[in-house]
């Protein structure tokens, strides 16, 4: 690890620190050393012999045995001959002798005196002798002296000499240390480059270390990701041999089957080779065969073109029966008695009390129906009265939707043909209009509008066969007030202006949705919606219902893909309000214009020049297209109560529809274009 190991080998800085520091204790070494100026005095610290000796012991270190040489002081080496032993002490002596006023020793020829001796010198008086002794004295002293100065010179020039010798000696010594001196420096210069070396490699190292762990972790890495993939492999591999195992044994069932396969095979290939001798056998029947088909085939494409040609005659049949039926029929229908017509159901009296007295006669047509009535004249005798009614056809209250669609559904089918088709539906409040037109929910309830519907799309249908393709439009509206609105828009009853207009033969209300019909069912969901919309307008105008008439329109434009031939039909079912207010008096307002109209066409058909007075109600003119010109088919249904309360204004309603059963407006004719 770099860390111990930085720990663990000294810092070349921190070697090279001590070096220097080595160098500083080296460089006061000196003091250690034996001091020239000590040696110069002539007062050598130490015997020289002493200091001899370990000058040659240090030197002998120095030459690489024993201690660090530097460590150590180093003494003087005297390269000499050992000295000759010199003692100072008779040149003291000698110069104690010549302070000292008295010499202890003397040599044998000197008399030394003594103070007492001094005295008695001077006792004996003789001066001059005393003076020439002293002069003798002073001279031996001096003579002693002389020589004992020349004895002094002599040791001072010995001692010079051998000063001399031990500078020498210094010299070579400081040389010597000067070298050691060098040599020491450039083993530590050696040294601090080793140091400065093992530094690089330290570092070099802990490069190298570093560059390894880094490579180790990767291999790590390496070795994780080797591993993980190994995993996979691993699962791959087991889940390859299970797939492995289940492809072997599909294969194996795959076998069985195809033995199985081969020996169908084998059987279907001789069942073949006996076909295909069977079939050279029939090969000469399929052309024979063929031959005759070639033939059906025209026959049938002549069939077809009878069949067309029928089609057109069945046409003009259909439409000529339906022209001599007259162009406008009138059907009477009387409701069946209800529950909610009595007070007391239950009551057989009182049901037959509440009922009107009708019947009817012609059980063979079914066209007639008489009304009777017994009151009391101002005699107090018993009058009866009956009123007899004739039409195209009566329905009695237990009749069926059914059947009284049946009278109209060949109307249905003119208005493919090219018809414009009126079905009206009056009567009084609750004579059950709504009821003939509309319907109830069931399949047998259902009224005319949604069967005239069915009928058309069925006879579309039919028709393409024959080359026809139909466009259906429908539209449904309400007049109140004699305003329009569109049971089909948005509901704003009474708000927006809707007016009429008739162009180029076919009348346009503005602003109403007009919608594309594609099924039946389409339209049952529309009605469903009108009715919706008027019940919310019933609920918020009270009476709105019975005063409010709506025409439902399906306009059908069909074109002759062979021929070219384009018809277009209008079928228009209407419901008319009764007013309940006049209903008393006379027919409502529309109903009278209606019937003005009716009777306006009717004596048009003998003078042509008749106003025919369209513009008298927006019902009328709303109809205009479909009243006027040659095209028209009207159809009245009166709707009657059975209520013998209800009984006058049935009478008037039957006298009405008597009216217009009489008037008759002239041949019908289709509106047949052709596109060439
Ligand atoms: N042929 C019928 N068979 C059974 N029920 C009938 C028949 N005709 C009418 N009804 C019932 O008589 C009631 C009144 O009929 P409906 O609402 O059709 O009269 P309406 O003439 O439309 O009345 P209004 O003018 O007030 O709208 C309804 O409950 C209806 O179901």
């Amino acid at each position: 690890m770099p860390a111990s190991f930085s720990t663990s080998l000294p810092t070349a800085t921190s070697l090279k620190r001590k070096l220097l520091s080595d160098d500083d204790h080296e460089s006061n070494r000196p003091s250690k050393l034996p001091t020239i100026a000590e040696a110069g005095t002539g007062r050598p610290t130490r015997p020289l012999r002493q200091n001899m000796s370990a000058t040659n012991v240090s030197s002998t270190r120095r030459l690489g045995i024993g201690p660090p040489p530097l460590t150590m002081p180093r003494p003087p080496v005297l390269s000499g001959p050992p000295p000759a032993t010199i003692t100072t002490r008779p040149i003291s002596v000698a110069l104690r002798c010549v302070s000292q006023p008295k010499v202890a020793s003397r040599s044998a020829g000197t008399r030394t005196l003594s103070g007492p001796q001094w005295a008695s010198f001077g006792v004996v008086g003789n001066n001059d002798f005393r003076f020439q002794a002293l002069q003798s004295q002073g001279q031996s002293s001096v003579n002693l002296r002389t020589a004992e100065n020349a004895m002094l010179a002599a040791d001072m020039d010995a001692e010079r000499t051998k000063v001399a010798a031990l500078r020498a000696e210094q010299l070579t010594l400081t040389r010597e240390l000067a070298s050691a001196r060098t040599q020491e420096l450039s083993h530590r210069r050696e040294l601090i480059s080793q140091t400065d070396e093992l530094e690089a490699l330290r570092k070099w190292h802990a490069r190298e270390l570093l560059e390894l762990e880094v490579d180790a972790r990767r291999r790590e890495r390496e070795l994780h990701d080797a591993n993980s993939n190994l995993t996979a492999t691993h699962e791959d591999l087991e889940r390859e041999r299970k797939a492995s195992a289940s492809l072997k044994e599909a294969l194996s069932q795959q076998g069985a089957a195809q033995i199985s396969l081969k020996s169908q095979n084998s059987a279907l290939q001789a069942e073949l080779a006996s076909l295909r001798a069977a079939n050279d056998g029939t090969a000469e029947t399929v052309l024979t065969l063929r031959v005759d088909l070639e033939a059906a085939r025209r026959r049938i494409d002549e069939l077809e073109a009878e069949a067309h040609e029928a089609e057109m005659v069945r046409r003009r049949l259909h439409n000529m029966v339906q022209e001599l039926k007259g162009n406008i029929r009138v059907f009477a229908r009387v409701r069946p008695l209800l529950p909610s017509d009595l007070s007391h159901p239950g009551d057989e009296k009182a049901r037959e009390e509440a009922l009107a007295n009708m019947s009817f006669p012609d059980t063979r047509d079914n066209r007639e129906i008489v009304l009777s009535s017994t009151s009391e004249s101002a005699t107090g005798q018993e009058r009866k009265e009956s009123w007899n009614f004739s039409f195209d056809r009566v329905f009695e209250p237990q009749c069926t939707q059914e059947e009284v669609f049946e009278e109209i559904s060949q109307l249905a089918q003119s208005c493919t043909d090219g018809y414009n088709v009126c079905i009206f539906a009056y009567g009084q409040t609750g004579s059950g209009k709504s009821f003939t037109m509309e319907g109830g929910p069931t399949s047998e309830t259902v009224g005319m509008i949604p069967r005239a519907v069915e009928q058309v799309f069925q006879v579309t249908e039919e028709l393409k066969s024959k080359g026809w393709e139909y466009a259906l439009e429908g539209q449904f509206l309400e007049i109140y007030n004699e305003t329009i609105n569109d049971l089909l828009g948005k509901g704003e009853f009474d708000k927006k202006k809707h007016e009429i207009k008739h162009e180029k033969g076919s009348t346009r209300v503005t602003d109403v949705v007009v919608q594309r019909l594609r099924s039946a069912a389409q339209v049952r969901s529309l009605l469903a919606l009108a009715n919706s919309r008027r019940t919310v307008a019933a609920t918020l105008m009270n009476e709105r219902s019975s005063r409010s008439h709506s025409v439902f329109t399906l306009r059908i434009r069909g074109t002759n893909t062979h021929t070219g031939q384009v018809c277009e039909g209008a079928l228009n079912l209407v419901d008319l309000a009764a007013d309940r207010l006049k209903e008393t008096q006379n027919i409502n307002k529309s109903l009278s214009a209606l019937g003005d109209v009716i009777a306006a066409l009717g004596e048009k058909s003998e003078k042509s020049e008749k106003h025919i007075p369209y513009r008298n109600s927006k019902l009328t003119y709303l109809l205009q297209n479909s009243l006027s010109g040659n095209s028209k088919t009207l159809v009245n249904v009166l709707n009657l109560s059975p209520l013998a309360a209800h009984l006058n204004e049935s009478i008037c309603s039957l006298r009405f529809a008597t009216k217009v059963n009489n008037t008759q407006i002239g041949t019908a004719k289709k509106q047949v274009k052709s596109t060439s």
